[in-house]
């Protein structure tokens, strides 16, 4: 593994990108990016109005992702970057720097019942069936890292540190 990786933390709405990420990025140490944060408005309006994105209204934030982690590979400082990156398409594009997925699975029923407690956030859970249906998981030859989110929240990170064998500053 190169010694300024970025960890792209993905998976379906709810999985835990955003609490998990960032624990990761404290505890490494690292530059840290909620990938919601580059969507466009008019996607957080589509989302907050309950449609689901379709491909045209993710690349251009992939896109958008995609240099923030080109940034970091040409400074060459590692990262966090949360991203759903459902779709093999979109790793493969954004798998053209230097980063690792971090998948966090989980069953549609677990993650249902985390974010119908969630609030203030707008992404309804009712969308969660159709992030279920764009999701591809990590195919094998994707080196993935997929960590189970039966576990809080600490444990994940630390389960991630441990696997990829980082160390935490
Ligand atoms: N391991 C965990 N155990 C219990 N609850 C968790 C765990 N991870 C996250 N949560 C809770 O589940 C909810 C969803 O987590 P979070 O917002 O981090 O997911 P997300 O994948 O970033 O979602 P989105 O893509 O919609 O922003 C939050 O309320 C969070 O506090
Ligand atoms: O690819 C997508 O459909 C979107 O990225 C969603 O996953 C949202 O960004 C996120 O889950 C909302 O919080």
């Amino acid at each position: 593994m190169s010694a300024h990786p970025v960890l792209v933390v993905m998976g379906v709405s709810g999985s835990g990108k955003s609490t998990v990420a960032a624990l990761l990025a404290g505890q490494l140490g690292w530059d840290y990016l909620e990938g919601d944060d580059l969507h466009p408005a008019a996607n957080v309006a589509k989302m907050s109005a309950g449609i689901p994105l379709n491909d045209e209204d993710r690349w251009p934030w992939l896109l958008k992702i995609a240099d923030w982690i080109g940034e970091h590979e040409a400074d060459q400082m590692p990262g966090v970057v949360t991203c759903s990156a459902l779709k093999r398409s979109y790793r493969d594009r954004l798998r053209q720097a230097n980063v690792i997925f971090v998948y966090l699975a989980g069953s549609k029923q677990e993650i249902s019942e985390r974010l119908s407690a969630r609030h203030g956030h707008f992404m309804p859970p009712a969308l969660l069936d159709s992030q279920f249906e764009a999701l591809e998981p990590p195919a094998q030859d994707e080196a993935a890292l997929t960590v189970q989110i039966s576990h809080s929240p600490v444990e994940e990170a630390a389960e991630i540190i441990q696997r990829l064998r980082l160390s935490a500053s």
